[in-house]
């Protein structure tokens, strides 16, 4: 099929097309009922259950596509839409990506305040934050700075190594690859976290944009939320509602044992284990948690 041909009147969706960011995002759009199937190779992908095209492509690309409107959508991280310096909208944080850019120098060398690499030689993929970052620091525009701002393209914290760098300006999550690498960090640049980012001028249907957003927090809700019913006597309501008050109120079910009631909440996943600790405690039954796989709230 001639896939260019179909793309008129889909919106355009921009995906990572590899990397850290594209298991999570597919699990996104599944999340999102948003489905597509993606041939070998192939760097566009028809949904077949909505008109929406998703185009992978690498992730620093996609907030030039998104900035110049030719996608109305798409997932980065917020590193690569400051790099790229495009102006486009941030409607959700999607809570993954996430990771520091920072000034990395040798362990063993003696560097500990950014100030000190003044003049020097640093590398980064991220050329024109740390050129920012460095005019900042040395009181003067990107135009005059001293400090030399090389570019490579991966692999980076090999680059005091090999002798082309006395510090980097790279991504740390763990911090393995930098240690690995016999570097310690010493200034953050950016605190990053993968975004949905929107055109400021979308050409699709509004609608459409406003459904899909609407899945994507469904999801983001849905991670951040388990179900949890409970059955508890009348007598003890007034000590177990607190504990479970829900985003808007709990739900309360007659069930078929004179005196108690059956008790239905939404409560954050990351408190699950507290929360029903405390039920028992206070003397919930039949405490069950259960996954909530999408919801609009
Ligand atoms: N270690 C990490 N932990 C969390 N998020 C990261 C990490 N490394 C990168 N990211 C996020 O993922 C984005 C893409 O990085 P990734 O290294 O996957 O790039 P890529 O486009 O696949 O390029 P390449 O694989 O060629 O280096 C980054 O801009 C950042 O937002
Ligand atoms: O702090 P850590 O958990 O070790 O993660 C940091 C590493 O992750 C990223 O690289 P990635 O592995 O994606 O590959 P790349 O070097 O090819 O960009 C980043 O550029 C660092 O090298």
């Amino acid at each position: 099929m001639d896939l260019v041909n179909h793309l008129n009147d889909r919106l355009l969706f921009a995906i990572p097309k590899k990397g850290r960011l594209y298991d999570k995002c597919v699990s996104i759009l599944k999340g999102s009922d948003i489905k597509f199937h993606r041939s070998q190779r192939l760097d566009i992908a028809l949904s077949t259950n909505l008109p929406v095209a998703l185009i992978f492509l690498p992730a620093a690309d996609i907030p030039m596509f998104v900035g110049e409107g030719k996608c109305d959508l798409g997932i980065t991280g917020v590193d690569q839409v400051r790099e790229a310096d495009m102006d486009v909208e941030l409607p959700i944080d999607l809570q993954f990506g996430n990771c520091k850019l920072q000034v990395q120098v040798p362990a063993n060398g003696g560097y500990t305040d950014p100030r000190q690499l003044i003049g020097k030689t640093i590398v980064s993929s991220f050329t024109n934050l740390t050129t920012k970052y460095f005019a900042e620091l040395e009181g003067t525009t990107e135009d005059k700075i001293a400090t030399k701002i090389r570019y490579v393209g991966g692999s980076v914290e090999a680059s005091c190594a090999l002798g082309i760098a006395d510090a980097i300006v790279d991504l740390v999550e763990s911090g393995e690859t930098m240690r690995a690498a016999g570097l310690t960090d010493i200034a953050t640049v950016l605190e990053t976290s993968a975004y949905l980012i929107e055109s400021k001028h979308p050409k699709s249907d509004p609608e459409l944009i406003a459904t899909i957003k609407s899945r994507i927090e469904g999801v983001m809700t849905a991670q951040q939320y388990v179900c949890c019913n409970y059955n508890a006597q009348t007598k003890d309501l007034d000590k177990l509602l607190p504990i479970t008050p829900g985003r808007r109120a709990p739900t309360i079910s007659h069930i078929d044992d004179e005196g108690w009631v059956a008790v239905s909440s939404m409560i954050e996943r990351s408190k699950k284990g507290a929360i029903m600790d405390e039920l028992k405690k206070k003397g919930a039954a039949d405490i069950m948690v259960f996954e909530i796989s999408n919801c609009r709230v």
